[in-house]
């Protein structure tokens, strides 16, 4: 036929791709809204698309870890792969996914009073979007309210995998050295202690994203603002060494204002000191039901 074979839809052209504006940084990557046009009429689709930086730990085999993660995942609440976009003849490769275009829960909560059920909602997309993730022996390691991303006020998904790795199976923990710009905030207290990450420290990230979505990422509340002043009525300067002393107290972030009680309990079991003690996502979503069903909303 005259017209071309249909090309790989995964494959995308750097000439067709005209940048829009930044999206945000993640761990060793840079997001950027692109149009990908290849009629060049402006026809084309917004796309999402992550480079890694190329400053600092450039590890070309762990970013084409991170593409083959992406590339394998298929959930609702997770975001999609879309393509690769090769350059300097296969040299840099750039990830391509679906756009979400109204940012992360960052952005989204503090502009929209979202009242208590839709919070509560959001919550367990994430817990649907990670019990997937872990079902495939993956750990996320930096599950927060900035990498969760909205589609609509009815859906959000998991729109960055930076730091995901593989657990293999028989395994619990993966250790890892500690990088620069590591969440500490969002950190369960073995990882700050001894760099051990499991699918038990993920439940407790996801307790801090909790908090987050509840106090709406409102920045006066937000984690680090909160456990920096908790540190500095204690300790003096916020370092890794105060904020483990300030958790081996038992001390945690406050309840939000208007958190029912059940998800106040729920928070304090995923901050459990023993990861054993965690919920798994799957109970956690059968509570989060359970919950917003008896609020008849
Ligand atoms: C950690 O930084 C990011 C940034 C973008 C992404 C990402 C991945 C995969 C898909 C995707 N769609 C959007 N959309 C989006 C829309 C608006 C904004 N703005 C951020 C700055 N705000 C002032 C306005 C909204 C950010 C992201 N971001 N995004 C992931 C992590």
């Amino acid at each position: 036929s005259e017209t071309l074979p249909d090309m790989d839809p995964s494959v995308f052209h750097k000439r067709y791709l005209k940048e829009i504006r930044e999206l945000g940084e993640g761990h060793f990557g840079k997001v950027t809204l692109y149009l990908y046009d290849p009629a060049n009429d402006g026809t084309g689709e917004r796309v999402a698309v992550k480079a890694l930086k190329q400053e600092n730990g450039y590890s070309p085999d762990g970013w084409m870890k991170e593409i083959e993660i992406l590339k394998s995942l298929d959930h609702s609440n997770i975001v999609k792969y879309k393509g690769c976009c090769t350059e300097l003849g296969g040299q840099v490769v750039q990830l391509i996914m679906e756009y979400l275009p109204l940012g992360s829960l960052r952005d989204y909560l503090p502009k929209r009073n979202l009242g208590v059920p839709q919070c509560l909602m959001f919550a367990q997309q994430i817990c649907q979007g990670m019990d997937y993730l872990h079902s495939k022996r993956y750990i996320h390691r930096d599950l927060a309210a900035r990498n969760v991303l909205v589609e609509n006020d009815r859906l959000v998904k998991i729109g960055d995998f930076g730091l995901t790795k593989y657990i293999p199976e028989g395994e619990i923990y993966y250790r890892v050295r500690e990088d620069g710009d590591s969440p500490v905030f969002w950190y369960a207290i073995e990882c700050l202690k001894e760099s051990k990450f499991s699918f038990s420290s993920d439940i407790w990230s996801f307790g801090v994203t909790l908090y987050e979505i509840l106090t709406r990422c409102d920045h006066r509340q937000s984690p680090p603002t909160k456990f920096s002043e908790m540190m500095e009525a204690t300790q003096g300067q916020m370092t890794v060494m105060v904020l483990i002393k300030l958790l081996e107290k038992q001390l945690r972030l406050p309840c939000p204002k208007e958190c029912p009680h059940e998800v106040k309990m729920l928070m304090e079991q995923c901050w459990a000191a023993e990861p054993a003690q965690r919920p798994s996502f799957k109970s956690i979503i059968e509570k989060l039901e359970a919950i917003r069903r008896t609020y008849d909303w």
